[in-house]
């Protein structure tokens, strides 16, 4: 086991909704080379389900739940940091070398790294490692160009990696992304994503000189929620983008999910930024993975066992000007075929412009 460093590096892995985060540390966390590594997982919406899917449950592993790292749980992130430090070396937790922080797809990275140097606690003992930050090769350049969260992830990070070129190998598309990315951060490395690259040492190997240099060049906006991202209400992220979960007891017919979830990514893609879920699928004994991403639908994923106690289906949506009421209603006819789950009471339910169409 490698030796305690006296900084130890807290890597930030970063990108916008849906680009393939969870999927990248999954894969990585695999890497005998990250065994000493405590992961923590921040997710937008009020149901996490990306610890779930990491499979990786153990004290090492926390998760910053009900709000954005880089805004509403920096003092949560500072807190769970002092925790892991305070039990290591009490020897509670096993010795870890490095930290990974799965951010939110909508975190800016500034205000992650700066809690690492404001806190008085945890700048004696954890230093800002790498910024990665994951680009999906089919949204990306719209992302880049419609939400300034996406362009400031890519602008700050160390290596950018990007997802899901398999899916659109050779086109045009792409190659305007990689030549976009490049002129947003010429400093990154760029990687393409593949089933079994790039590994833990290209993405999270020493760079402390290079982190501090660009911390230094950013240092105009490296404080705070810098002003673009902050509404006059003072809630940081552009207001129309909202969280909601659907959530349901009684089985999920296959069939009507399917033919829900399309048609509301055909016609309302744009503002889907990301749905993911776990499903109770009738006649199905193990979860059900979903992931979609604006128009794009990911296969589903068999997961291996239900969460203890966690029975149940659960939709994370992340919207940019949609009404949940709506959407929850249009779950409840096709999927649930009308069997009502946790579907609006009818008084505080947005009047339905269109129940048989998402
Ligand atoms: N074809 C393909 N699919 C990918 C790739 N990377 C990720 N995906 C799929 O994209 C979907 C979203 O991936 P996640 O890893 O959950 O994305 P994320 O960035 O963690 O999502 P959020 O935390 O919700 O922002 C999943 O269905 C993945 O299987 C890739 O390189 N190729």
């Amino acid at each position: 086991m490698a030796d305690i460093p006296a900084f130890t590096p807290v890597h930030l892995l970063t990108g916008f909704l849906g680009s393939g985060k969870t999927t990248l540390l999954k894969r990585l966390l695999a890497d005998p080379a990250l065994a000493d590594t405590a992961v923590m997982i921040n997710e937008f919406g009020e149901v996490g389900l990306d610890h779930h899917l990491v499979e990786r449950i153990d004290d090492t592993m926390v998760l910053l739940q009900s709000g954005c790292v880089c805004c509403t749980v920096r003092g949560e992130l500072a807190e769970a940091l002092r925790d892991l430090h305070s039990k290591r070396e009490r020897g509670l937790v096993p010795p870890f070398t490095r930290v990974v922080i799965e951010s939110t797809g909508l975190a800016d990275p500034f205000p992650v790294l700066s809690t690492l140097k404001s806190d008085p606690v945890l700048r004696h003992h954890f230093r800002a490692g790498s910024v990665v930050t994951t680009v999906d090769a089919v949204n990306g350049l719209a992302q880049l160009e419609t939400y300034v969260e996406s362009n400031r992830q890519a602008a700050i990070a160390d290596r950018i990696v990007v997802t899901k070129a398999d899916l659109c190998a050779g086109s045009a598309g792409l190659a305007r992304l990689l030549s976009r990315l490049a002129e947003l951060n010429p400093d990154a490395v760029r990687h393409i994503a593949t089933a079994d690259g790039p590994g833990a040492e290209a993405l999270f190997g020493d760079d402390a000189a290079h982190r501090a240099a660009k911390l230094q060049s950013a240092s105009g906006f490296y404080c705070d929620a810098p002003a673009g991202l902050v509404t006059a209400d003072g809630t940081p992220h552009q207001a129309a983008i909202s969280s909601f979960v659907i959530a349901a007891d009684t089985p999920v017919d296959w069939t009507g999910f399917g033919v829900w979830l399309t048609m509301l990514l055909n016609r309302h893609g744009e503002r889907v930024l990301r749905v993911k879920g776990m499903l109770d699928i009738e006649g199905e004994d193990r979860p059900v993975a979903v992931h979609g991403v604006q128009h794009l639908v990911h296969p589903p994923v068999h997961m291996d066992a239900w969460p203890a106690g966690e029975r149940s289906s659960r939709i994370v949506f992340i919207v940019d000007g949609l009404d949940p009421n709506l959407l929850k209603r249009s779950f409840n006819a096709f999927a649930l075929a009308g069997k009502a789950a946790d579907s609006p009471q009818p008084e505080a339910a947005e009047p339905v412009r269109n129940a048989q169409s998402p």
